[in-house]
Formats: C-alpha cells, sequence, structure tokens
C-alpha cells in the first residue's frame, strides 16, 4: 500500500469533498461553496461533546504514535502519571521506537512496538486493551488516526493542529459526536503559567469584558524546517507550500478560552492577509547552489512570511492571530487580552496594566499572582517544572487530561476547540487565496455555544492523581 495520506483516505472511506487536498487550494470557487454548504448542512445530527464525561478508568491505557523529536517528551511525561499504563508505541522508523523503548527501561511500562510500514499504527489501534491513542505524527496524520482511533473505540488525543482541512474538522466533530469518545487536541500552551493566571483572571473578571485578544506563533524556524536531519521526510517544510495561517493554536488557544469562545461566544468570520516571501525561498535557492538535494525545494513558491488573520466574533468582539517561521526575530506568542478595565500582554515580558500609565510594578504583579494562580499549577506546577516540557506546561496538560479521565470528568479541551482552532489553517488559506475576502467560520457546536460551560479552571471533582518525579 502507498504511503501516501491521500492515498489511505481514498481506501478507507474518509475522501471526501475537501478532504483530499489541503483546504480549499486546488478547488474551484464553486467547490468551495459546496464544501461551505455541506458544512452547514452537518448541524443537523448532535449528541454534545462540550461537558461530556466518559466513564471513569482508573487506570488509562496508552499507545502512542510517532515517536520523532515530540513524541518521546510525551511518554516520558506520561511515564510518570500515577494510573497510565504505556502498553504500545508506533513510529514508522524502528530506530525511533528502539530509542524510546530503551528509555523505559527500568520503569514499570514494558510496551508492545509497532513499526516498519506507514500503517503499522492501525495494527495498534485495533489493540483491544488500549483507551487512549496519543497522536504525534505530521500534521497529515492527526485526523486520519485519530478518526480511526475512536471508531475502535479508543479516546483520542492529537497534537497541534489536529486537522488540516474543514472536512476533518467535521469528521472528527461527527465522530466524537458518534462515539462517544474524547478527541483532544493537545493545546499545551493553554497550560502555560501566565495564560492560566490571565485565564483566571480574566475568568474573576480582572479585565472587565474582554473585547479584544491576540495571539501568534512568531518562531523562527527557517534553519530547522530546512535541515535534512530536521523533520522526518522535510515535512514540515513542505507544508508551507500552502499559504495562510498554517499553525494558528498556540496563540489562539489560549486566547479563546480566556474570551470563552465556543462556550458563550463564537467566531463568525474571518479575513486573512499574508505578506510575500522575502526568505524560504531565497533560503532553498541558496542552498540549493551547494546541495543538490534543495533543487527541488529552489523551484517551489512559500507561503508569505507573515500572515495575519483577524476574526469576529458573534457578540461583536475581535481576535487577531499571526504566523511567522521565517524572520530573525525573538520568539512570540503575543497572548494580549484587552478589557474594559485592563489587559494582558506576555511577550517580550509578562505584564497587567489598569491604565494607560503602564504596567504593574513587580510587586503588585506579586499580588496579583498569590490570588490568581489556578488549583492546577499549586498541584503539579512545581512537578512540571521539574519534569519539563516547554517549562512545564507540557505537563501541566497531560496530567490533566489523565486526571480528567481517570475522575470521569469532561476534558478542558474538547472536539470543538481543536475543530475550531484548527479550522483557521484552511479558512486563512481561502482569504488569502482570495484577496483577504472574508468567510464565515463554521459553528462546530451547532448552536451549542450560547450555553455550554466555560473551560474548568478549578479540580472539581478530580485533582487525585498522583506523580513520580
Ligand atoms: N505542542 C508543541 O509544543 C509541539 C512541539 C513540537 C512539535 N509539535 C507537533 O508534534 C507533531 C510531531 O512533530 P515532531 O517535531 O515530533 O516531528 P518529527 O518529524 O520529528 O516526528 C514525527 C514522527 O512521526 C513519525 N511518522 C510519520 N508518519 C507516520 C506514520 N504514518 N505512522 C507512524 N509514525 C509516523 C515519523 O517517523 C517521526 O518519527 C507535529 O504535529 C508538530 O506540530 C508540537
Amino acid at each position: 500500500m502507498s504511503n501516501n495520506r491521500r492515498e489511505f483516505l481514498k481506501l478507507s472511506g474518509l475522501a471526501g469533498l475537501g478532504v483530499v487536498g489541503t483546504g480549499f487550494k486546488g478547488l474551484s470557487l464553486e467547490e468551495q461553496e459546496q464544501v461551505l454548504a455541506q458544512s452547514k448542512k452537518k448541524h443537523a445530527q448532535r449528541f454534545n461533546m462540550s461537558g461530556y464525561a466518559a466513564p471513569k478508568l482508573e487506570v488509562v491505557r496508552v499507545g502512542i504514535v510517532g515517536l520523532g523529536s515530540r513524541g518521546p517528551g510525551a511518554v516520558n511525561r506520561l511515564s510518570k502519571i500515577e494510573g497510565v499504563e504505556i502498553k504500545a508505541l508506533c513510529d514508522l522508523r524502528p530506530e525511533m521506537v528502539d530509542k524510546v523503548v530503551k528509555s523505559l527501561e527500568g520503569t514499570s511500562h514494558k510496551p508492545e512496538t509497532y513499526s516498519g510500514s506507514a500503517y503499522a499504527w492501525k495494527k495498534m489501534v485495533d489493540r483491544d486493551d488500549l483507551d487512549l491513542i496519543y497522536i504525534a505524527t505530521p500534521w497529515e496524520w492527526h485526523t486520519p488516526m485519530a478518526v480511526y482511533a475512536m471508531e475502535a473505540g479508543k479516546h483520542a488525543c492529537s497534537e497541534v493542529p489536529i486537522a488540516v482541512t474543514l472536512e476533518e474538522c467535521w469528521q472528527l466533530v461527527e465522530t466524537s459526536e458518534r462515539t462517544k469518545k474524547h478527541c483532544m487536541m493537545m493545546e499545551n500552551c493553554c497550560y502555560d503559567f501566565f495564560e492560566l493566571m490571565t485565564l483566571n483572571m480574566a475568568r474573576d473578571g480582572f479585565f472587565g469584558d474582554v473585547f479584544h485578544g491576540e495571539g501568534a506563533y512568531i518562531h523562527d524556524l527557517l534553519g530547522l524546517n530546512f535541515s535534512k536531519t530536521g523533520y522526518q521526510d522535510m515535512w514540515r517544510l513542505k507544508e508551507n507550500f500552502r499559504n495562510g495561517n498554517l499553525y494558528p493554536t498556540h496563540g489562539l488557544g489560549p486566547v479563546c478560552q480566556a474570551m470563552n469562545i465556543n462556550r458563550g461566544d463564537q467566531m463568525d468570520y474571518l479575513t486573512s492577509l499574508s505578506s510575500n516571501d522575502f526568505l524560504m525561498k531565497a533560503h532553498a535557492q541558496k542552498l540549493a547552489e551547494t546541495d543538490n538535494f534543495y533543487n527541488s525545494f529552489a523551484t517551489k513558491s512559500y507561503r508569505g512570511n507573515m500572515n495575519t488573520t483577524m476574526v469576529k466574533t458573534k457578540k461583536g468582539k475581535s481576535i487577531m492571530i499571526q504566523h511567522d517561521v521565517s524572520s530573525p526575530r525573538p520568539y512570540s506568542r503575543i497572548h494580549l487580552l484587552s478589557g474594559t478595565k485592563g489587559a494582558a500582554s506576555k511577550y517580550p515580558v509578562p505584564g497587567i496594566s489598569t491604565g494607560h500609565e503602564g504596567w504593574l510594578k513587580a510587586d503588585e504583579m506579586k499580588v496579583l499572582e498569590e490570588k490568581y494562580t489556578p488549583e492546577i499549577v499549586k498541584k503539579v506546577g512545581e512537578m512540571a517544572k521539574q519534569i519539563g516540557g516547554h517549562g512545564g506546561m507540557d505537563f501541566m496538560m497531560d496530567w490533566r487530561m489523565i486526571d480528567c479521565l481517570r475522575n470521569g470528568l469532561p476534558l478542558d479541551q474538547d472536539v470543538y476547540d481543536g475543530a475550531l482552532w484548527s479550522a483557521i489553517g484552511p479558512l486563512s488559506e481561502w482569504s488569502v487565496a482570495n484577496r483577504s475576502n472574508s468567510i464565515d467560520v463554521p459553528d462546530f457546536t451547532a448552536g451549542s455555544w450560547e450555553t455550554n460551560s466555560p473551560v474548568e479552571l478549578t479540580l472539581k471533582g478530580g485533582g487525585t492523581t498522583g506523580v513520580s518525579v
């Protein structure tokens, strides 16, 4: 069987209008309209997964697929959480699996392994002794793997973005609703310390009505994306042949939580604009001068270096999201919240303000930290810092998900969050390709955003899962 994911989609019956291809690329205007109409029609059938609690699992038996740069860290973190059994590991490349198996020597985890083909993961997912499939593969595999996992009776969680087309977003929503299996996109930035504190402050009304938010993924990955030893088969560079906000969720997730998107407000429409590419093709051409490997990359067109996407919400609020992975500038996710009574901004230095005079002083910030540090940080924040993973946020995310599964609680990020935040990718592609015309954002919740509860910030009903550092 071909290693090609598009071939797989066709063979597995997952192919539908808009699945094969990236976003709207390659579709005529008429076909794009059909995709949107089809999306709207799907509002008919519903089971609301927001706030849904699956039966408690005392032990969470996990299978992990994708053991490149990101996956092994997840294995390490999960291995330290009480009630987790790492039962199975999978990667296309056997050597990646071997390395992770070795790292677990001396622990109680004795996983079975799967590798050697692009479909070995299906064998793993088909086992009947797994509760959760944890996905850390290239983007194009996230939805096929998550959908297959839910169909096989497992909860699914996936790295970001969980979908690359609108059709995939709908598949995730429909499958999660039909199978009543959790489908969580692992947006770790929602668990960073400043983001959690400002979410708590927003919830308490500190900022008044938060009517504007900004997020971004500004990270100079030019060298890594073009490195032959970076991402498997150069997949991440190839994603940059698309033009739009390809990686929206790190900046967007925490802003959506603070603005209660999907849970009190909803995205209405967006418009998106990309600069031209002034760096990537030039870099490819320079590399090709001395290395034939880069010849094919030197002839390609790349996404504009900076993409700016603006969203209007149904309640009249605004969100701005940026994406730039090639400019020589410092890392930033912005994380700005602007309300009727105050504002927060994370980069370059975390600050809170209540007026135009400037940011609060260190002693005032300390008082706020004491008041607004959420329960999860008090409970596992210090251990998370020791275990690591982007300063601790990765561990807090994994711990919270496992704690919710073990206590039969709804997950903080449900399938609607994953679908909506990921949908910015294909929607922004369409807008960029159409002179920044606006496009409606589908309501994946089918109206239940009006009554869904905001994400839970206490550990009510849970907080019982231990950690071994
Ligand atoms: N949340 C974060 O902070 C964060 C950070 C880094 C990466 N990521 C995400 O993690 C995911 C993985 O990224 P990475 O940096 O580890 O990439 P990578 O290329 O290093 O690793 C991907 C792994 O998946 C394997 N793989 C590919 N196709 C497969 C298949 N069909 N079956 C089984 N294994 C397959 C590859 O062999 C490789 O080992 C991406 O979605 C990326 O966006 C998230």
